[in-house]
């Protein structure tokens, strides 16, 4: 199994390059986990004190179980994946089976600030795209997908997302095995990638 991590801030491109580095491999060689789906379960919560949640602290993450589900894949074992919705801010108590494939890629904004989890990724990837045209993606998914509105995402972007993104995943590119410059589509850098995967693949 060859392990990646993909990691950058909030819409860097993080979900797009996945999707692009897996387009040509075959579906049952490929499986993700989302550091998304492993945000922690928040059910004793009313759903306003849910809103008020930093979701861009390591702090909100269950990186325990993320770090027990790619350990089990690792040796052979298939997890239960949580689901999340974004739209509860909570998980949905329901979770989609992940059987261990021989390419893995966990993603997420935090995945890099854990030592147990870098150590577990063969290959380590930033995508970099700058803050303003981040913000820009973020206002338009989360308008779209997340169903947020303008000012919601401008209070969280300023009170939240932006200094924890200095103070925590900024300083992770250190780790990286790899930039990928992404305030274009860079098909370059993920034929590059797909190469190292396929030669990873047959070593
Ligand atoms: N290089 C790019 N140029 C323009 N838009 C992009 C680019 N990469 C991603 N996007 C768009 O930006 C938004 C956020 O991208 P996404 O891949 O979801 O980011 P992340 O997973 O890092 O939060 C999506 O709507 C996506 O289509
Ligand atoms: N309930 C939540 C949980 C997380 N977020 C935001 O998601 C971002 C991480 O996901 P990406 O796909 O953008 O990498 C993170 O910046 C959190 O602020 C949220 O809005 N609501």
């Amino acid at each position: 199994m060859v392990t990646i991590g993909i990691a950058g801030g909030t819409g860097c491109g993080k979900t797009t390059v996945v999707n692009q580095i897996i387009e040509e491999l075959p579906p049952d060689e490929v499986g993700i986990l989302s550091q998304d789906s492993y945000y922690k379960d928040l059910s004793g919560m009313s759903y306003e004190e849910r809103c008020q949640i930093n979701f861009d602290h390591p702090s909100t993450i269950d990186f325990d179980l993320l770090e027990a589900h790619l350990k089990a894949l690792k040796s052979g074992r298939p997890v239960e994946q949580p689901i999340y919705s974004f739209s509860e801010h909570n998980r949905t108590g329901e979770t989609i089976l992940t059987p261990p494939r021989k390419v893995m890629i966990i993603e997420g904004i935090l995945i890099m600030t854990q030592p147990e989890i870098r150590d577990l990724c063969d290959i380590k990837i930033f995508v970099h795209a700058d803050s303003d045209e981040r913000l820009i993606r973020r206002l338009k998914r989360d308008i779209t997908e997340r169903n947020r509105s303008i000012s919601e995402v401008l209070d969280r972007y300023q009170h939240t997302l932006k200094p924890m993104h200095e103070q925590f995943i900024e300083p992770t590119k250190e780790f990286a095995d790899i930039i990928i410059p992404n305030n274009k589509y860079n098909t370059v850098a993920v034929d590059i990638v797909r190469t190292i995967i396929s030669e990873k693949l047959t070593q």
